[in-house]
């Protein structure tokens, strides 16, 4: 079980959470709700991390930020996660039961064809018949069984080639913000840690921000913000190839780590970002209207 809290301190965290999400004007959602109701607890060191470093920036809590919060910390243990499990328990209890019973046949006939065995009698024809009859009849059941074994074996294999490319597909969508295609937080933390802990000397890390955003989303509504945060992400990632990793870290903030690098080639490429953003056109489907120019900051 997540929450092992008594009535009286869930109570306190109710009244707490309330308290953050009047302040900060959010709707009391389940997604508000439990994002803040674990920060509150300080039972999620990464939202700990995130809200107390934009709280401190004095950045807007919105409910952009709750979501990606929440997809990024909270959201692990989804349907699609249960889905998959349950299904390798089928394929693993389906290939059981037709284990058990291949067993049990093969058990059978070896005590079928003993027995057969002491009653070859080379006097009794009739009887040595009756016998090898019985044998061959055994035996032809037993090579059915098998076949039925080999094929349930043949589609578990496939079933478990067809699993191992579902959870492929679900760890990789875990770890990539769906709106930018960029890496989230959760794998910005665990690959610093890994580079630290495999000795990486240098590395270079790139804020990108994007200016007045909030006026694109204010001016145009939150779709065409949505589009401009996607396009300006492609072409952050465009920078960065396979040398480093290109994050989502907030709204409109990116981050771009790169191992191994000085802070010469990190002020290279953040420049060429900051000029390729501005290189970018975004026209109006509606009307046609050239919208303003974005513009990109970068530390
Ligand atoms: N369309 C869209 N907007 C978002 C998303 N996430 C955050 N935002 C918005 O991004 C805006 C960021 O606003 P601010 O933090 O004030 O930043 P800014 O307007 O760029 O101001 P400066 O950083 O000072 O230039 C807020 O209005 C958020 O609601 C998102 O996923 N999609």
């Amino acid at each position: 079980m997540k929450y092992l809290d008594t009535i009286e301190q869930a109570d306190g965290m109710l009244q707490k959470t309330l308290g953050f999400l009047k302040q900060h004007r959010l709707p009391a959602n389940p997604i508000n709700y439990g994002v803040v109701y674990e920060y509150m607890a300080e039972t999620n060191k990464d939202i700990s991390k995130t809200l107390d470093r934009d709280l401190k920036a004095g950045k807007t809590i919105d409910s952009f930020l709750m979501e990606s919060l929440y997809k990024d910390f909270i959201l692990q243990q989804d349907a699609k996660q249960e889905a998959i499990v349950d299904d390798v328990h089928n394929v693993v209890s389906t290939t059981q039961k037709h284990a058990t019973k291949a067993h049990k046949d093969t058990s059978n006939y070896i005590s079928i064809l003993d027995e057969g065995m002491s009653m070859l009698d080379r006097e009794d024809t009739t009887l040595s018949k009756q016998v090898i009859d019985r044998l061959i009849k055994i035996s032809s059941s037993m090579k059915n069984s098998q076949t039925v074994l080999l094929k349930a074996l043949r589609q578990a294999q496939a079933k478990t080639a067809e699993l191992q490319q579902q959870i492929d597909e679900y760890e990789e969508s875990k770890q990539i913000d769906q709106l930018t295609g960029l890496f989230n937080r959760s794998v910005l933390n665990q690959t610093v840690d890994m580079w630290v802990s495999n000795d990486v000397q240098n590395i270079a890390a790139i804020a990108i921000n994007l200016d007045h955003f909030k006026q694109f989303n204010d001016n145009y509504g939150v779709t065409i913000g949505n589009v401009i945060l996607s396009k300006v992400a492609q072409k952050v990632k465009s920078y960065v190839a396979d040398s480093g990793l290109p994050v989502r870290t907030g709204g409109e903030e990116f981050l771009i780590m790169i191992p191994e690098a000085d802070v010469h080639t990190a002020g290279e490429i953040a420049e060429k970002v900051r000029q390729g953003v501005e290189k970018l056109q975004f026209v109006n489907a509606k009307n046609r209207q050239r919208l303003p120019k974005v513009t990109v900051s970068s530390v």
